[in-house]
């Protein structure tokens, strides 16, 4: 690897631009800029990143078999549409490691750092702002982006405190982002390079997903955003509310199927084997370029030191492949030296990975998944399971599953501490709870839990929780109490309230 001082600075290679208002009088930029834009419409940010292009360089990347060696003969352009290998198989987005290996760790890490918090088109997202090792071709006028990404890492102090024993555990918020999940980071590069074949006339009449809930939403406001249509297949009945009316309003075509999401998936594989639709599942590599970037993330907000554990609830398996690939890739071109062990959290409803896992990797059998209340990884026959197998085993990995009323418990207490989480944060804080409590994850180690969207799209299932509408459930329910609308009434509930939480408290 090239030492870093035989390396030109990064800020010359990509120089950082302030972002000019475009409502400013006298801008200093615009008559600049009015030269490649109408003279009617004022500068934009796209404007100023076409004033200042990236320098030149020689990154590049392909589709390769997925776990083909570098030098695999078969490959794929990135512009080719193209999801399976000629034997079927899975592929993977393979990086040109000896170009991005020229310039040494410390040099990504300064490069990637200096973009953070900026608005510049397009390394104000978070993706982006890792361009060169996502999709480094592409032209950043063709992205479509809603600046995703840079989500907040904070340190659960009380659950970690009060539950688990522990003092250094933290939440990846990757819920609070565009459409509340974690999906808008892949779906931004799907979109991006979807975008980019259109302007090729590559033959795409709209994309596709089915959907548990999050994939269909990410998928319809990036779309939405580009002007490209947007097919989604959902289970009918089988996602929440809240999750149904976000592909809705972004103008998708909504099919409600009458199967589960495997269903679903399967059917959106034969129809875009038919038709020119570009299918946006993670079936499609493309997508997890853009979520790798999550656990880039992390590294650099723990100012690139690795924590010991990241806990990730798994479903159609893309994401734990997603976050191996991005910690690997830091390691291998030198940001950090290590990866923290992986642990791919299901529901017990729903656990192909956790039964093949326990059959010590013998037998892979995809399950018919149960009705869960996480529900966006109710999913028994993942796509990703060959990806999820080698993140795992090449991490010292673990899987772990949850029960309902585990990662109900989970969910609705970390809830009591300030969180608002989703039942699949619950899902992975229960696979905590349990190595917790089998001494697997020790007290002073540092371990990050992935909360993969927000707590406000399952809204209905904490009603139904704290209302007691579960049958068999609801230990730390927290139902409103209905009082009379006179004084002594409401001082009588307060009283009862203060007592219990205080006995000292005396009001007699
Ligand atoms: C909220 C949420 N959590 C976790 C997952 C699991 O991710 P993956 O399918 O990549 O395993 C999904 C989707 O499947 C999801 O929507
Ligand atoms: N939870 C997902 C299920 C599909 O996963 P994908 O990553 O393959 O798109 C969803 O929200 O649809």
């Amino acid at each position: 690897m090239m030492p870093s001082m035989l390396n030109p600075s990064f800020s010359t290679l990509f120089p950082i631009h302030s972002v000019p208002n475009p409502n400013r009088k006298n801008n200093r930029c615009a008559s600049i800029v009015a030269s490649s834009t109408s003279s009617q419409s004022p500068p934009n940010i796209k404007d100023e990143a076409r004033r200042h292009p990236a320098a030149a360089n020689n990154f590049t990347a392909k589709y390769v078999p997925f776990n083909a060696g570098l030098d695999s003969a078969e490959w794929y352009s990135l512009d080719e549409i193209v999801y399976r290998s000629r034997s079927g198989g899975l592929l993977d987005v393979q990086h040109d490691m000896e170009a991005l290996g020229k310039f040494d760790g410390a040099y990504w890490r300064a490069l990637f750092d200096s973009r953070v918090g900026k608005t510049t088109w397009p390394y104000g997202s978070g993706v982006w702002s890792k361009k060169e090792w996502v999709l480094p071709e592409i032209d950043s006028d063709d992205i479509v982006s809603a600046f995703e990404g840079n989500s907040n890492l904070f340190w659960a102090e009380r659950f970690g405190k009060q539950f688990v024993g522990m003092n250094d555990l933290w939440v990846k918020h990757c819920g609070i982002s565009h459409t509340g999940s974690f999906k808008d980071l892949g779906m931004t590069v799907l979109v991006s390079q979807v975008n980019r074949l259109l302007k090729m006339n590559r033959p795409v009449v709209g994309v596709g997903c089915a959907s548990t809930g999050d994939t269909s939403a990410a998928l319809s406001a990036y779309c939405a955003s580009a002007g490209i249509p947007s097919i989604v297949f959902l289970p009918a009945n089988k996602i929440s509310t809240a999750q149904l009316i976000q592909p809705v309003s972004n103008g998708a075509l909504v099919l409600s199927i009458g199967t589960d999401f495997d269903g679903c998936m399967k059917l959106i594989r034969e129809i875009t084997a038919e038709l020119p639709i570009y299918l946006a599942n993670s079936l499609n590599s493309l997508r997890l370029e853009g979520q790798k970037t999550a656990a880039i993330e992390i590294l650099q907000q723990f100012n690139w030191e690795v924590p010991d554990w990241v806990i990730v609830p798994g479903g159609n398996l893309g994401n734990i492949y997603a976050f191996y690939k991005g910690f690997k890739m830091c390691r291998d071109l030198g940001l950090v030296e290590r990866i923290p062990r992986l642990v791919c959290a299901q529901a017990a409803n729903a656990n192909p990975l956790y039964l093949y896992y326990k059959s010590g990797w013998s037998e892979f059998r995809a399950v018919k998944a149960n009705t869960t209340f996480a529900s966006a990884i109710q999913i028994g026959d993942p796509v990703s399971i060959e990806r999820a197998v080698h993140a795992l085993r090449n991490s010292d990995g673990i899987v772990e599953e949850a029960t309902e009323e585990e990662l109900m418990d989970a969910m609705v207490q970390a809830d009591s501490t300030g969180m608002f989480i989703c039942p699949h944060t619950g899902v992975a804080l229960t696979a905590l709870i349990k190595l917790r409590n089998r001494g697997v994850i020790g007290p002073r180690e540092r371990v990050v839990v992935v909360s993969t969207a927000h707590g406000l799209k399952f809204a209905q299932t904490k009603i139904d929780y704290h209302s007691g509408a579960i049958p068999d459930m609801g230990r730390f329910a927290n139902p409103p109490v209905s009082v009379k609308a006179d004084f002594g009434s409401v001082m009588d509930v307060l009283k009862d309230f203060l007592h219990n939480k205080s006995p000292k408290f005396s009001t007699s």
